[in-house]
């Protein structure tokens, strides 16, 4: 018997050795594929959460093997250890037997030789750590006992088996989920590869036709600059033709001036021929009586001058000439000339006379000679002054034909240019005429060109727009389509990671707001999409944009309804066996309250919350049998304070010390908190109603009803499942209205107040530590420890439960920067992975359950403890449980590690 045992452990423990082997070294190699790079550039847009969709969906996957990384080591651990455990079995069974554990057992009966030792060792049971020889304690046990040992020996090894086969699962699981991510990845790259194409195609079509416009535009360019130049050339024409009609007039008018001229000169002419010819005539007269010419004109005046002179001065001469002769012919003949030829003695007075008589002679002579040479001189000048007359008469008959001649051009020309008058301007009327006809054609044609240039530009433009808007409106679809499958599957991959979701919901503007006017009055947030949310920051006076994204952005006028909508899913997965946290956080009278409470006529998340519950039990309740039980309490000044318990003396909730305990199955509780069991919605809403009661709510400057306290209602909900008893759900649901932050200047809180304040605002950074700390790399330290609020949210923040929130803001620009921060806190809440969440799962026959949720206490129990307090009156038409108190009453979270639920003992799967 003991021999077949060993065989089938060694079997086993090989067995699970191996599977171990396979799974560490699957995850490792899986591990080793991975491209550095990728990861570390993913890890760092993680770290710095600037991540894109894509990054994201790298991220995940990243994560995925960082956990697969983080299994193996602990797997090699676990080996190690195992190894060890065995080599000391072997080591002790040679000792004990001196033969090898692994060799031939055959003969050999380790339980019957030595069995006590070697089943002690391997199960590390019944020696202790201090006793010396581990033989001691075997050696006491019975064969039962020993048997019993191995027994607990076996169920490890098979629960080891489950754990592995249990991790392979999952690692297949992870496989599959990596798989199908990055199968979204590549199809979401095809997909964008295609819009990208697309966008291409697109882009050149615009290309094209804005180069067809550009075409259409240069073609009717160049109609107008060809219009221009028929118009330029008009122009010119007009120019040149008025020029033309210039220079006609005024060369007529110098040719009539000439003609005027001619005219004159000839007239002159005329008079001064005739004159010349009558004062010839008149000469010749005058010639004939001896009297001197008659000069007219100038030129016939200094001739005939000259004529008349010369002849007088020839007559003269010769006059002379001949007075000169006689004088020396009488001076010759004279007695004293002949004197020296006589034989008489010569007289000397004579003589003298003589002399002076020839002296005289002589000089006469000479005279003579020049008068010769003078009339000599005066008859060629006569015959100059002849021929001079001549030429002159025959200049005056040129002169006379050349009149004639240029009377002939001149009355030639004056046809002529009559005729080519009268010609030009016929010419230049019809020119005219055509002009005027060109100017009107080119101006219709023009005109005409233009219109239709424009209307074809028009259509063209037109259509170019409309094909412009189709595509961009189909891009804008696509996009749109990307846009939202991205976002389901970002979404998608946060559910698998386990991210807090968040949801924004903008109050409306408050009627004092309103009428604060002013900067105050004025709305900074924009709603661009169902996701996005912008803020307008004005700084000094700069104005600043900021765009911020979530799961749901709820716009001023969304009702509680479509806010619940949200909400619903994650009511469902409670029922469904899942823990969730619900928690509403933002600046004080941002709407906190509003959301989760609501007004009774319009009633918030936990009532929609609580009525989605026992409307889903209503509908399962062929399959399941919920059980529903209801805690509540608030945080007020970091005191606990059970808001269902019976009021003390005062009339408050008993204030009796309530702390969070972390409890033996690893969640958080709050022993002696109040837990009653609810059956119908009335009468959760009766207790929601009495707990509200009793919490501390004050006034203060920015809102007249302000809470004071974190209020945390939480229901813890077990489903069993009536088809097979054995299987049970436990889940909890945490709806929580955190106290707001406020800014102690603008509430103007004093005394208790101020000390709420600072209380609320202490507990809200110790909060934003814990979201801090959570979104950092080195998760190692996690304070939350620092508040009574981050103690308790510790099971829902730590993982193992989903964890939705609100962010809360005003729309005011009063508060922006409240708004901001705000903002930015929830974008790191949203970017902390929590980790996925697992189902509660209960064994029935137990109540041990994987999430580590307790039962709530039997009924009996439950109604005595509440007879001792009384403080909360149970709705009449209902059950006539009562609040009681549990000391496991509200855990505020399920998680719970493996080792944990070894040590517990069976788990369920
Ligand atoms: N969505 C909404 N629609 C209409 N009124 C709203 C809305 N949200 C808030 N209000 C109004 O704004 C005021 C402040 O809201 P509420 O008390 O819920 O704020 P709070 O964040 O809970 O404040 P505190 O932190 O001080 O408790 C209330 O008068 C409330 O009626």
């Amino acid at each position: 018997m003991a021999s077949q045992m060993w065989s089938t452990m060694r079997k086993r423990g090989g067995k699970f050795l191996e599977n171990l082997n396979h799974t560490v070294e699957g995850t490792a190699s899986e591990f080793l594929e991975l491209d550095d790079g990728f990861l570390e550039g993913s890890c760092r847009g993680e770290a710095n959460n600037q991540i894109g969709p894509e990054e994201g969906y790298k991220a995940a996957l990243i994560q995925f093997q960082l956990d697969q990384v983080k299994l193996t080591k602990e797997y090699q651990k676990v080996i190690g250890e195992k190894e060890a455990e065995l080599r000391r079995v072997r080591e002790l069974y040679k000792t004990e037997t001196g033969k090898d554990l692994d060799g031939d057992d055959q003969g050999a009966d380790p339980v019957a030789d030595n069995a006590d030792t070697s089943v002690s060792s391997l199960i590390g049971v019944g020696t202790g750590s201090g006793e010396r020889n581990p033989m001691a304690a075997f050696a006491n046990m019975s064969a039962d006992q020993l048997r019993a040992q191995v027994e607990v020996l076996l169920d490890s090894v098979t629960s080891w088996e489950s754990r592995v086969a249990e991790l392979v699962e999952s690692k297949a699981e992870y496989a599959a989920q990596v798989a199908r991510m990055r199968l979204q990845v590549e199809r979401s790259d095809l997909r964008m590869g295609d819009l990208v194409d697309r966008v291409k195609l697109q882009q050149s079509q615009m290309e094209k036709y804005i180069l067809m416009a550009e075409e259409s535009r240069a073609r009717t360019v160049k109609d107008r600059e060809t219009i221009e130049g028929l118009v330029r050339d008009y122009t010119a024409l007009v120019a040149e033709s008025q020029a033309q009609e210039r220079q006609q007039a005024s060369a007529i008018e110098d040719l009539e001036t000439k003609r005027d001229e001619l005219v004159v000169k000839l007239k002159a002419y005329e008079r001064n021929i005739i004159h010349l010819i009558d004062s010839q005539a008149e000469a010749g007269l005058k010639h004939q009586d001896g009297s001197a010419p008659k000069a007219d004109s100038h030129a016939e005046t200094s001739a005939v001058d000259n004529t008349a002179t010369m002849t007088a001065t020839v007559d003269a001469l010769q006059k002379e000439i001949k007075a000169k002769e006689e004088k020396i012919k009488q001076l010759l003949a004279s007695p004293a000339a002949s004197a020296p030829h006589t034989a008489h003695p010569p007289d000397t007075a004579l003589l003298e006379r003589a002399q002076v008589a020839e002296a005289e002679a002589e000089r006469l002579r000479k005279e003579l000679e020049r008068a010769k040479q003078s009339l000599e001189q005066v008859t060629k000048a006569g015959e100059k002054v002849s021929s001079d007359y001549a030429a002159l008469r025959a200049r005056r008959d040129e002169e006379e034909r050349a009149e004639a001649a240029l009377r002939e051009e001149v009355t030639e020309l004056q046809a002529k240019l009559e005729a080519s008058y009268k010609g030009g301007k016929a010419e230049m009327a019809a020119l005219q005429d055509r002009l005027v006809k060109m100017e009107g054609a080119m101006v219709r044609e023009v005109e005409g060109a233009r219109v239709q240039a424009r209307e074809e530009a028009k259509q063209t433009y037109q259509r170019l727009v409309e094909v412009a808007n189709q595509e961009k409106e189909q891009a804008l679809e696509l996009y749109a389509q990307e846009n939202r499958k991205r976002k389901a599957v970002h979404n998608k991959l946060l559910e698998l990671q386990g991210n807090i979701r968040v949801l924004c919901r903008v109050r409306p503007m408050l009627a004092v707001e309103k009428a604060s006017g002013e900067g105050g009055a004025k709305e900074v947030t924009e709603y661009p999409s169902p996701e996005d949310l912008l803020v307008t920051r004005e700084d000094k006076g700069s104005r600043n944009k900021m765009a911020f994204e979530f799961d749901r952005v709820f716009a001023p006028g969304s009702s509680q309804a479509e806010v619940f909508e949200a909400v619903a899913p994650i009511v469902t997965s409670v029922m469904d066996g899942y823990s969730a946290c619900i928690f509403a956080y933002g600046q004080t009278g941002s709407g906190k309250t509003h959301t989760m409470e609501g007004p009774s006529e319009d009633r918030g998340v936990n009532f929609r919350a609580l009525e989605e519950m026992f409307r889903l039990r209503q509908d399962r309740q062929a399959d399941m049998r919920y059980t529903l039980s209801l805690s509540m309490l608030e945080v007020y000044n970091e005191t606990i304070r059970d808001l269902l318990a019976a009021k003390g003396k005062g009339g408050g909730a008993e204030t009796a010390k309530l702390e969070v305990r972390m409890a033996e199955n690893g969640s958080y509780d709050v022993p002696g908190l109040t837990l009653v069991e609810v059956h119908s919605l009335d009468e959760v809403w009766q207790f929601m109603t009495a707990g509200k009661q009793s919490r501390a709510v004050g006034a203060h400057d920015m809102n007249e009803h302000s809470s004071r306290s974190h209020c945390i209602v939480s229901l813890r909900v077990r489903g069993e499942n009536l088809h097979n008893k054995s299987l049970a759900t436990v889940s909890k649901l945490h709806l929580i209205d955190l106290a707001g932050s406020e800014r102690l200047s603008k509430t103007d809180a004093t005394g208790d107040r101020l000390k709420e304040a600072q209380n609320i605002n202490k507990s809200l950074s110790a909060l934003g530590d814990v979201i801090n700390a959570l979104g950092s790399k080195n998760k190692a330290h996690i304070p939350y420890r620092n508040s009574k609020l981050t103690f308790l949210l510790q099971d829902s923040l730590g993982g193992n439960s989903k964890v939705l929130m609100f962010v809360n803001i005003s729309p005011a620009s009063y508060n922006v920067s409240e708004t901001v921060c705000s903002l930015q806190f929830a974008g790191r809440c949203r970017a902390v992975a929590l980790g996925v969440a697992k189902k509660g799962m209960a064994d029935n026959g137990a109540g041990l359950v994987e999430g580590g949720e307790r039962e709530p206490l039997q009924e009996e129990e439950r109604i005595g403890k509440a007879r001792g307090g009384g403080g909360i009156a149970r709705p009449r038409s209902t059950s006539p449980k009562a609040p009681t108190s549990s000391p496991g009453a509200v855990g505020m979270g399920n998680r719970t590690s493996p080792s944990r639920s070894t040590q517990n003992g069976a788990l369920s799967r």
